[in-house]
């Protein structure tokens, strides 16, 4: 989809003018994944002539991100998981910097998802990137005002994410999840929702008692997972009904071998979209891996807000291809 007032055509190629970006900050997490990166993170960054700045604790990186805004900062890298990728995309917001700003991904984290989806390998891949790599806009969603640059899920997956391998996740979407954590099935009480979502113009819902809520901006929860449309203006939205543990065999396997979606799973695309409790409860929700509570979610696009530099696997439009 064309979005109004930007052409993504127009994005400069990091190496024609890297000059241009000033002074450069690496926003640095020496406790993500297994915290054995900062000495090789900061030799890359030095040779390179970043400043850094490692993060203490929580919130720490969203704090660094509104000082590097309140510095001219134009390129901001950023060395750790998705966690801290997501506070810092929050500072930049609450500085209004996200627009003058282009986030370089330096994955030394756990997961790296989003990383991944951008087609960023590792952290040695990160800078050579920054200087001859492209850079794109892509969009960010917004839940409750907070922006996410990967997903928010709600219900089962949330935590039976933990349990699956990456690799897994990445190549078989949401239900092997849940295939993988059929005993949680079982017992799961199921999420009693009401969502309603704005898709292609037109109002659709879903209601009733749901395994799992999953809402991807970069992340795509059907059929094969993986790399989610990032410059589309859309959420990927996707609810997996509460069934019999057998049953959720039997779809995993329709997904992955068929590549297809299910009777027991809603999918559909949205520009904006609400979820909210049935029965009043709040309902707890883990936005790009950070825990959160709702009584009622408000998401929806940023199309085309953040700047990133991306490696050559990122695939502009990865369900068409
Ligand atoms: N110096 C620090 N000491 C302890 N915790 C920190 C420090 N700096 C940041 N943190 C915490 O690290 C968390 C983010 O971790 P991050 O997501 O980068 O790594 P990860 O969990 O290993 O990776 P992923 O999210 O990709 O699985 C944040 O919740 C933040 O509070």
């Amino acid at each position: 989809m064309q979005q109004q007032g930007f052409s993504i055509e127009d994005e400069p190629v990091a190496g024609a003018m890297p000059q241009a970006d000033g002074e450069r900050w690496l926003v640095l997490n020496p406790t993500s994944g297994t915290a054995d990166h900062t000495e090789v993170v900061r030799e890359l960054a030095t040779e390179r002539g970043y400043r850094i700045e490692e993060t203490t604790g929580e919130g720490h990186a969203t704090e660094l991100a509104r000082d590097a805004a309140a510095n001219d900062v134009h390129l901001l890298a950023v060395a750790g998981g998705d966690g801290t990728l997501h506070e810092v995309v929050v500072g930049l917001a609450e500085a209004e910097a996200l627009d003058t700003t282009t986030v370089a991904v330096v994955p030394v984290g756990t997961e790296n998802i989003f990383a991944t989806n951008i087609g960023i390998r590792d952290a040695e891949h990160a800078f050579e990137v920054v200087e001859t790599g492209a850079r794109r806009r892509v969009d960010i969603g917004v839940a409750d005002g907070e922006p996410f640059v990967m997903s928010c899920i709600a219900g089962l997956l949330a935590d039976a994410s933990v349990a699956t391998s990456s690799e897994q996740k990445e190549r078989f979407g949401s239900l092997a999840f849940v295939a993988s954590g059929l005993k949680q099935a079982a017992s799961f009480d199921g999420l009693h929702i009401d969502l309603t979502a704005i898709s292609d113009g037109e109002t659709v819902s879903w209601s009733g008692d749901a395994l799992a809520a999953l809402v991807g901006n970069s992340r795509r929860f059907v059929e094969e997972g993986g790399q989610a449309e990032l410059e589309d203006g859309l959420l990927e939205v996707v609810v997996i009904e509460r069934m019999p543990a057998g049953d959720i065999v039997a779809e995993a396997f329709a997904q992955r071998v068929l590549g297809r979606t299910t009777d027991h799973v809603f999918h559909t695309q949205a520009s904006q979209l609400s979820i909210r409790g049935a029965d009043g409860d709040p309902i707890d929700f883990s936005l790009d891996g950070e825990p959160r509570r709702h009584d009622e979610l408000r998401l929806h696009t940023r199309p085309f807000a953040l700047r990133v530099c991306v490696g050559p696997a990122y695939d502009v439009e990865p369900t068409r291809s």
